[in-house]
């Protein structure tokens, strides 16, 4: 099925989602929809079960109970469509390859076996993929020689050549400086102007109100998935953070900031 086809379909469908590391449930009894073209952060303190949650359903990890769907269809049907950007401390940036070549990875599912390597086809669309999070610049470039939210954008436009409909994003805003979080955010809201979905592991409270159209506030249960306005709400961050009084100081200065 064409992911643009009938646009009411859910990106992403989350149902009765258990997932356990060994007997501890990681996840317990998680439900959710994602309508198409949103760009939604998940938010929950340390260990609540975010990276847990984008492996589900990036199909990586086998759940207990439970079915993801990405545009109405199971999730191992549709591969193609979902694209990682994974941490960047997972990731040896150590390693001999340039910004192009890193691109064109995205392109490798797509490549048909009786193929000599990336078709004329195959460059134009990593081309056009480096320019929507403006690297084309640097697509000589050695990986090792980027910086923080240039690797982050160059994930970004692997999943672009990939295809694509899809982004799971693992903290691409963490360690990164004012001026970079502004430019992945750029990108994200491009990729979500062409009609994308983006998910988004975030961990401050601050700028989730004002990055995100809807967050999804995880420990081991799903608390709640709403707006931003809906989510931040002291009673309920109290539950889900323990009285964590740092997230409350950060809530305090969002709900100041919007009141101005
Ligand atoms: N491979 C694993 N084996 C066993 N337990 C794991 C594994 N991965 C995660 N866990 C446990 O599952 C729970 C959820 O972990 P997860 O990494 O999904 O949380 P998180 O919200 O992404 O955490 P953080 O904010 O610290 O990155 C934690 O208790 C963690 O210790």
């Amino acid at each position: 099925m064409s992911p643009a086809a009938d646009t009411s379909v859910p990106a992403i469908e989350v149902e009765h989602l258990t997932v356990s590391y060994g007997a501890v449930p990681a996840l317990l009894d998680v439900s959710f929809a994602i309508p198409q073209g949103q760009l939604v952060g998940i938010i929950g303190p340390n260990g609540s079960g975010k990276s847990t949650l984008i492996k589900a359903i990036l199909g990586f990890l086998r759940p207990d109970v439970g079915d993801v769907r990405i545009f109405g269809t199971p999730v191992e049907r549709t591969r193609k469509l979902v694209a990682y950007v994974p941490q960047r401390g997972s990731v040896d940036w150590d390693f001999p390859v340039t910004v192009e070549e890193v691109a064109m990875m995205g392109r490798y599912g797509n490549i048909p076996w009786w193929q000599w390597g990336p078709s004329k086809a195959d460059w134009e669309i990593v081309e056009e993929a480096l320019s929507i999070v403006r690297m084309a610049d640097l697509r000589k470039r050695q990986i090792g020689a980027l910086s923080g939210g240039q690797q982050q954008r160059l994930f970004m436009a692997r999943a672009l050549a990939q295809g694509a409909q899809v982004v799971l994003l693992d903290e691409p805003f963490a360690g990164v400086d004012a001026a970079t979080e502004r430019a992945i955010l750029n990108v994200l809201e491009n990729a979500k102007k062409s009609g994308r979905t983006l998910v988004v592991v975030h961990h401050d409270l601050a700028t989730a109100a004002e990055f995100f159209d809807a967050l999804i506030l995880l420990k081991q249960r799903l608390f709640a998935f709403g707006t931003p306005l809906q989510i931040l709400q002291p009673e309920l961050l109290s539950e889900v953070y323990d009285g964590n009084v740092r997230a409350f100081e950060h809530l305090r200065r969002v709900i100041e900031e919007k009141a101005k």
